[in-house]
């Protein structure tokens, strides 16, 4: 592998002719195991979005003149630098800022996962520590993602901060995923207990995140533009890495800097649709009904920039130059892969199929009634923006390996009481899929992987298989329909050759959603 890497340069520099099937990029790609390749491209995808590199990608401060540029906005710091933030991701994230404008910031509070500090120095990740001086107040609250006691205090923190600036001061606002459970500040007289309820079983009825935001945004003092407009008449710019599909600002974190295009009328379609209209508590109906009548309306958010700074999107195009380094014809086909991980698995298996046969075959309509299959399935799960079509065409002229890359989060019908994830499930299922049409002449491996390092309530961030899955499941004596019937799948792949199909990179500090890597090489 340091062999192959060390080739790394001299490839990049070689003459095209030579980048094609057969000269040494392919020979590189064709020498290192398949398995090794698709963990070192999933660690670049999380590579591209951790906090340092992100921040460095984003801010720049000149030291001269003490202007702050972001994207092609200048702000001036003189000692009016504070910065607030919530979320999975932001104590690496409020690192890297410190680390960058530490001479400016006066203050700082940020809400955070309980016990991830310790993770992170278990995990030897001083990068994501704060320095021992550090301004930044660090507050640990809201355990398995509820918001409790102690986020409700950070969240009370954070408020004042906010509530004190001047029109001098710069408010730097750190957002990433979970970032709504770890900021919660309920309109009175709704209290922390029944936003949890509410919360709890909105989400246990299925509720899309879009759906639980908009009701968290009604119900809080600081989501859906409150917290910018607590800090009015303070600049304010929010760096934002998106744990949501399609990256939409009002939604991630429940949108504290955007203001909230919803109205109580969409409030009460939700909770009708749910069937929890009727049971609402008396605060919650007092809370919705003052909103109606609010004569002033929405926050207005004139004085802040939202800048997404990370998403799936960034993590796969880093991950499809890196495949292209090591001698791939890399695609994306969606950062945006959504829906009940069985159909998912259905895609990636037919995908395969109808890919390894292009790729190999002379005859591109050899797979005609699978490619029909595949744009059915394609059509019924709604993917945005799927390029499909495009990556079978260019997979037709490659005549060579190829990765094709997607992103997003499908989602688990938990019926089982075992031990497991989306992407080992994901993976299993796509494991099954790939044997039922074994492709004899194609090397196929699928690759699934959580960005934040932790599948579910997992050690593993993943999993990765081949179309071999089966068979050495069964000469293991592990039936994977048993596994799968119980939602088991991080067991199974703790069993299955002593666990080396587990993707393992401990928990990364950052989070922008699943990374699936499909790679089909010719024989
Ligand atoms: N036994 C299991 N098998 C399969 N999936 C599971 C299992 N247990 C939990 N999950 C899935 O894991 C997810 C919850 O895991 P986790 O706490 O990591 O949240 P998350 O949605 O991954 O959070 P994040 O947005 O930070 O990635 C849910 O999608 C849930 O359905
Ligand atoms: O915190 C949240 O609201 C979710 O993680 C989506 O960003």
């Amino acid at each position: 592998m340091a062999a192959a890497l060390q080739f790394l340069p001299r490839v990049a520099r070689a003459p095209l002719r030579s980048l094609l099937w057969g000269g040494p990029v392919a020979r590189l790609a064709s020498g290192m195991a398949l398995a090794e390749q698709a963990q070192q491209l999933f660690k670049s995808a999380v590579g591209a979005v951790l906090p340092g590199p992100m921040l460095h990608r984003t801010l720049s401060l000149d030291p001269g003149s003490k202007q702050l540029k972001i994207r092609d906005r200048s702000f001036q710091l003189q000692q009016n630098l504070y910065l607030v933030g919530f979320g999975k991701a932001v104590l690496g994230m409020a690192t890297a800022a410190e680390e960058l404008l530490g001479q400016h910031l006066v203050q700082g509070v940020i809400s955070v996962p309980k016990g991830i500090r310790a993770a992170m120095e278990r995990a030897g990740k001083q990068e994501m520590l704060l320095k021992p001086h550090s301004r930044v107040q660090v507050f640990e609250g809201a355990e398995d993602n509820l918001p409790d006691r102690d986020s409700l205090r950070a969240a009370l923190a954070i408020q004042q901060l906010a509530e004190g600036l001047t029109a001098d001061d710069l408010l730097l606002v750190l957002i990433s995923g979970g970032g709504s459970a770890l900021l919660p500040a309920p309109i009175p007289p709704v209290t922390l207990e029944e936003k949890q309820t509410l919360t709890k079983l909105l989400a246990a009825r299925g509720a899309t995140i879009q759906e639980l935001n908009t009701i968290r945004k009604a119900l809080s003092q600081l989501k859906g533009g409150g917290l910018a407009q607590a800090a009015y008449p303070a600049q304010v710019v929010s760096l934002i890495l998106s744990d949501v599909v399609g990256d939409p600002v009002e939604v991630i974190a429940s949108g504290p800097t955007v203001a909230s295009a919803h109205n109580v009328q969409d409030c009460l379609h939700i909770l009708n649709h749910y069937g929890l209209r009727a049971a609402l508590p008396r605060s919650v109906k007092t809370v919705l009904a003052r909103a109606d009548s609010d004569p002033y309306g929405p926050h207005t958010c004139g004085h802040v920039l939202n800048v997404i700074i990370g998403s799936n999107a960034l993590a796969l195009a880093e991950a499809q130059r890196q495949a292209e380094v090591l001698g791939y014809r890399a695609l994306v086909l969606s950062a945006a892969m959504e829906g009940d991980v069985k159909s998912v698995a259905q895609f990636y298996g037919l995908l395969a199929q109808v890919a390894g046969t292009r790729l190999t075959s002379s005859i591109a309509g050899a797979s005609v009634e699978e490619h029909a299959k595949l744009q059915e399935l394609a059509a019924e799960l709604q993917i945005p923006d799927l390029q499909l079509e495009e990556a079978l065409e260019a997979v037709a002229e490659a005549r060579g390996p190829v990765c094709l890359l997607a992103g997003g989060e499908p989602t688990v019908q938990l019926q089982g009481s075992g031990k497991g994830g989306r992407n080992q499930e994901l993976a299993m299922c796509v494991g099954a899929e790939l044997g039922r049409w074994p492709l004899g002449h194609v090397e196929v491996l699928f690759l699934s992987g959580g960005t934040d390092g932790q599948d579910g309530p997992t050690e593993a961030a993943g999993a990765w298989v081949m179309p071999e899955l089966a068979s050495q499941a069964a000469a293991e004596g592990l039936d994977m329909a048993t596994f799968l019937a119980h939602n088991d799948s991080h067991s199974f792949f703790c069993r299955l050759q002593g666990g080396t199909h587990l993707l393992h990179t401990g928990l990364t500090g950052t989070n922008v959603m699943d990374v699936h890597l499909l790679f089909l090489r010719p024989r």
